[in-house]
């Protein structure tokens, strides 16, 4: 079977690896410990589900050059045997496995501590993030159903559209299979944020990798609201300037779909985002203090029952869910516009969940 031949090739190499003379480029555990401030790294299990798409495949390889984990799990319908190969030759610490079909799912997914979901159909110019509802809440409401039974407690972090919907659905299944905790279910609105900082970076002339801008509310048209109030380094940027910023923010996916022309929605800069945001779970989870990302997540900071915003994250997931901060003028407005879609998305993945 293909995919047994791809765990045999992994761990050939790894017995490889471990009589061969080659220096290894993966960090010292010394080095580790400095740069992570734990008295060890804990082995930490990531599985992608939907490893061999255009956001799987990247984003594969970067949580293969993560430090951080010590067994990658890459699960997908179709193509995992080659980008697991692929992917395992890396000599980094993390251990690779793929899995090649459903009856595989339970395999890849035991044990993981964070679960990464990039499943499912992606836009192509001219629909809406909503319109891939009817293909991929069925995928992310079926991931989630073998989620609940072989990792019930891992992290879930979903990338798969539309976001706004398939947490809510993520949600429903959890909580029909008694699994449910809120501290551990994650929208990725990650690249919302990135975003915001290179175009508010652009503009106002500051370092993009030293530029904070926090991007609350949902993942799709109006319901991503940037607060560029709360941008640092602070600038003067005008009204015009932040109301352009702010649109280009929101349709930054659809510039992406255009681009394409017909070939997908963003898949590079998604895989860097999904890696940041995954890294920043497992710094979490292994007891880094100050972990601080945007992400839509259960919430009570509005009277909406999910909501993106600043979340402190820890040993169990979500420490905290931080409020928004003192808002201008227009983003006030922003944020009453956003809700009566946001809430419709939201009520949309639950009414799903309950009635399939
Ligand atoms: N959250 C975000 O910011 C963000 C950003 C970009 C894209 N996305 C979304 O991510 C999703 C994936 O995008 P892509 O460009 O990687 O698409 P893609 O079509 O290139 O890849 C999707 C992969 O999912 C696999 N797949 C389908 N059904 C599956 C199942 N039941 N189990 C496992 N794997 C399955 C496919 O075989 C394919 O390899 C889309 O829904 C897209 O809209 C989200
Ligand atoms: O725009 C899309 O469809 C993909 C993703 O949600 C994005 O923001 O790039």
């Amino acid at each position: 079977m293909r995919t047994s031949l791809v765990r045999s090739a992994g761990e050939a190499l790894r017995r490889r690896a471990s009589s061969s003379a080659t220096p290894s480029l993966a960090p010292s555990a010394h080095t580790l410990r400095r740069s992570y401030g734990s008295e060890s790294t804990p082995e930490r299990k990531v599985a992608v589900l939907g490893a061999a798409g255009g956001i799987g495949q990247p984003l594969s390889l970067l949580m293969k050059l993560n430090p951080l984990v010590s067994r990658l799990s890459l699960y997908d319908i179709a193509g995992t045997p080659g980008v697991a190969a692929d992917v395992s030759h890396i000599n980094t610490r993390a251990e690779v496995t793929g899995y090649a079909s459903e009856e595989q799912l339970g395999l890849a997914l035991e044990g993981s501590d964070v679960v990464i979901i990039p499943a499912g159909v992606p836009r192509k110019p001219g629909m809406t993030r909503d319109d891939l509802f009817n293909i991929n809440a069925g995928i992310v409401k079926s991931l989630c159903t073998a989620i609940a039974k072989f990792c019930p407690h891992a992290i879930v972090n979903m990338i798969s559209n539309p976001v706004n919907s398939t947490v809510p659905i993520a949600a429903e299944v959890f909580k029909k299979a008694g699994t449910y905790d809120e501290k551990k279910l994650f929208g990725v609105t990650t690249l919302d944020v990135l975003r915001a900082k290179t175009f508010y970076a652009g503009k106002a002339g500051s370092i993009p990798a030293a530029t904070n801008v926090p991007v609350v509310g949902g993942h799709a048209g109006i319901t991503i609201l940037p607060l560029f109030s709360q941008a640092t380094p602070a600038s003067n940027l005008s009204t015009e300037d932040i109301k352009a910023l702010t649109k280009r923010t929101q349709d930054g996916g659809t510039e992406v779909v255009e681009a394409k022309a017909g070939k997908g929605s963003a898949t590079l800069s998604m895989a860097y985002a999904g890696a940041i945001f995954a890294d920043a779970c497992l710094k979490g989870l292994n007891g880094v203090p100050d972990i601080v990302e945007c992400s839509f997540v259960q919430s009570s900071v509005t009277e909406l029952p999910f909501f993106a915003s600043k979340v402190r994250l820890g040993k169990n997931g979500v420490e905290e869910v931080l409020g928004l901060g003192p808002l201008s003028g227009y983003e006030k407005e922003g944020l009453e516009n956003l809700k009566p879609e946001l809430r419709a998305s939201i009520e949309k993945g639950i009414k799903f969940a309950r009635e399939n």
